[in-house]
């Protein structure tokens, strides 16, 4: 799905280059599930949205749902394919009614209007806001809001959606609820890139990606990044109580693979 390798991207600022991706090489197959992160400014946002197209590095290559990303005809079928949901719920509706917000992007790629209708109430239906397909979009709650963002992606049938810690602005109950949708998604076969500073998610996650000034600098299971590397550490995260457990259990000899990752891992070991 994404096969990135060697980026580079640089912005400007004034006179200076700031290097903000310096060699990334990573590749997601089609169906993964990545939890990326990294600290506030090492290059996260600018990382997936060149994904997208919608940075363009320096140098290095990029495949993007099977198109070569330097090819500027591919762009836009890759913005198609590869769709962002965003941290600010508020700022990712264009319509007035959650009908009208999906209809506006099917409209813009030219959807047959007479199959738009029920392609519309389908998307709706699958993020559970059927219901809500005519009220004033004002009136939708923040996971409401990104529900709906999530329903203007599928109805463009996006093969993988990039979430930018897009449940950092929802209260618990809203953060539960995109996650598991994010997650029905992924069982469905969407693949899911899941940008978080979350300590809980990154343990969830099959695979993790960390980045630090523009480098990527991990890759692999949570159990080796919060286990068998020192970067929690050095990069200050204040880790789960799940694993602050497994530390002291790994000291005393405890094999890697039975070490707790998440709370229910805890209890089950308890
Ligand atoms: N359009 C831009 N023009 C100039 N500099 C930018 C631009 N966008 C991002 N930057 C800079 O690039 C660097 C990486 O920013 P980016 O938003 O990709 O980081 P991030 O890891 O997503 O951060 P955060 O977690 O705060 O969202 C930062 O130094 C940022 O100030």
């Amino acid at each position: 799905m994404i096969e990135a390798k060697d980026l580079t991207l640089f912005f400007r600022d004034g006179q200076r280059k700031l290097p903000v991706l310096q060699g990334v090489t990573i590749h997601i197959g089609r169906g993964e599930w990545v939890a990326l992160t990294g600290s506030n400014g090492c290059g996260k946002s600018s990382l997936i949205r060149t994904f997208n197209g919608l940075n363009l590095p320096a140098s290095g290559s990029l495949i993007a749902a099977g198109l070569d990303l330097r090819e500027p005809k591919n762009r836009m079928a890759v913005k198609q394919q590869i769709q962002l949901v965003f941290q600010n719920p508020e700022a990712q509706t264009v319509g007035s009614t959650p009908f009208e917000d999906v209809a506006f992007g099917l409209e813009n790629r030219g959807y047959p209007q007479a199959e738009m209708g029920k392609r519309i109430r389908q998307v709706l239906r699958q993020v559970g806001l059927e219901h809500k397909a005519d009220e004033s979009v004002s009136t939708l709650s923040g996971g409401e809001r990104q529900r709906l963002a999530i329903a203007s992606c599928l109805a463009l049938e996006a093969e993988m959606l990039i979430f930018d810690e897009a449940t950092s602005m929802l209260d618990p109950a809203g953060r539960r609820e995109i996650a598991a949708l994010a997650h029905e998604l992924w069982k469905q076969g969407t693949t899911v890139l899941w940008v978080t500073q979350r300590m809980e998610e990154l343990a969830q996650s099959p695979r993790v990606a960390v980045m630090t000034a523009g480098r990527l600098v991990f890759d692999g299971e949570p159990r080796k990044l919060f286990y068998s590397s020192d970067l929690p550490q050095a990069l200050g995260w204040q880790t789960s109580t799940a694993v602050q457990i497994g530390q002291l259990l790994l000291e005393q000899g405890w094999p890697e693979q039975q070490l707790p990752l998440t709370e229910a891992d805890l209890e089950a070991l308890l």
